[in-house]
């Protein structure tokens, strides 16, 4: 069946990666002070908004195992549908699913983030980057940081934001198939919460690591086993609470080929790492188009 979307209607939802990860401590809320930096990906799923003004907000392709009342998308257009600036704003939503769920690169507060951004502008919300990222942090802590599209350093519970330009390396991002939940990994009494924080001037991937690695390659054999396969081929480390893990090229095509030798079990995708994310980018394209109306 031919698309009934224009190219043109397309929103992308990009995914990210976390190229460290330290434990500083613990909030008295239970959320963990982190450091981290968010690297931004120029691949991710994408969505689709067609606006009407019957008051409702419609998921049209649901996601297995998640009730389209709890999907991120709808919680988030409906946490924006009061600032709308037109009669009974309402919205159908088309998402384009390609990111695993649960895998530390952060598919749903990306896609929570991508529909805050666009129906801020199809709805008339004209909200700033500041108060839609306040937004998104009540939908999730990785949510503001794709609000503002820009790789960068993380602190606080990931919502303290420093940009900062990274090499554009391409990275192969492998899915070991295990759903890991967030809650659980920093629910973990063997968690390491002491880190000493680090200074951004002096950040190197070699002497920084992920505080979450080694309880998640404990508990789930997979996750070390693909990493002793990749750190053959790459400086290779997981994302965020697993199960996903990168390894690192400055070169697309060795990349994909260590691509071609992964084991049949695992699946992945190679993706570039850019400082400024392809939801940023199309924001800046649609103003442009309407500035010169
Ligand atoms: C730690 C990261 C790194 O990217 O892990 P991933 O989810 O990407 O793997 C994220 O910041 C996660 O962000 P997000 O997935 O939005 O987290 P939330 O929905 O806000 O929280 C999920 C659960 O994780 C815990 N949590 C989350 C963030 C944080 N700084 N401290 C926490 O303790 C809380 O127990 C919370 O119940
Ligand atoms: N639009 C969405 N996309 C993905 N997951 C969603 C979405 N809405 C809600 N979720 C829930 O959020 C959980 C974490 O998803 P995701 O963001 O993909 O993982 P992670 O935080 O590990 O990167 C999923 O397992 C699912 O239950």
């Amino acid at each position: 069946m031919a698309d009934p979307l224009t190219s043109a209607a397309w929103w992308p939802s990009p995914a990210k990666l976390n190229l460290f990860l330290h434990i500083l401590g613990r909030y008295e809320n239970g959320y963990h002070q982190l450091q981290s930096l968010f690297q931004m990906l120029d691949y991710g799923d994408r969505l689709a908004f067609v606006t009407d003004e019957s008051g409702s907000v419609r998921l049209q392709e649901p996601l297995a195992g998640v009730p389209n009342d709890e999907n991120l998308v709808v919680r988030a257009a409906r946490l924006l549908q009061p600032c709308a600036n037109l009669p009974h704003a309402g919205v159908t939503i088309h998402l384009d699913k390609q990111l695993p769920m649960g895998g530390g690169i952060g598919g749903g507060s990306s896609n929570a983030a991508t529909t805050l951004v666009a129906l801020n502008v199809l709805w008339q919300c004209h909200l700033s980057e500041d108060e839609l990222a306040d937004i998104g942090l009540s939908l999730g802590a990785d949510v503001p940081i794709f609000v503002r599209g820009l790789t960068a350093f993380a602190g606080g519970v990931g919502e303290q934001i420093t940009p900062v330009a990274q090499p554009e390396n391409w990275y192969l991002v492998v899915n070991p198939g295990i759903h890991i939940s967030t809650a659980d990994v920093f629910g973990a009494d063997e968690l390491p919460r002491n880190t000493a924080p680090i200074d951004w001037d002096s950040y190197q991937f070699e002497t920084t690591g992920n505080d979450c690695q080694q309880i998640v390659c404990d508990r789930h054999p997979e996750v070390a086993k693909l990493l002793q396969w990749l750190v053959h081929y790459a400086p290779s480390r997981m994302t965020g609470t697993g199960a996903c893990v990168f390894a690192t090229f400055t070169d697309q095509n060795l990349a994909r080929q260590v691509q071609a030798m992964l084991p049949a079990e695992w699946t992945s995708f190679v993706a570039k790492g850019v400082n400024q994310s392809p939801l940023k980018q199309k924001l800046q394209e649609v103003n442009a188009t309407s500035d010169t109306r």
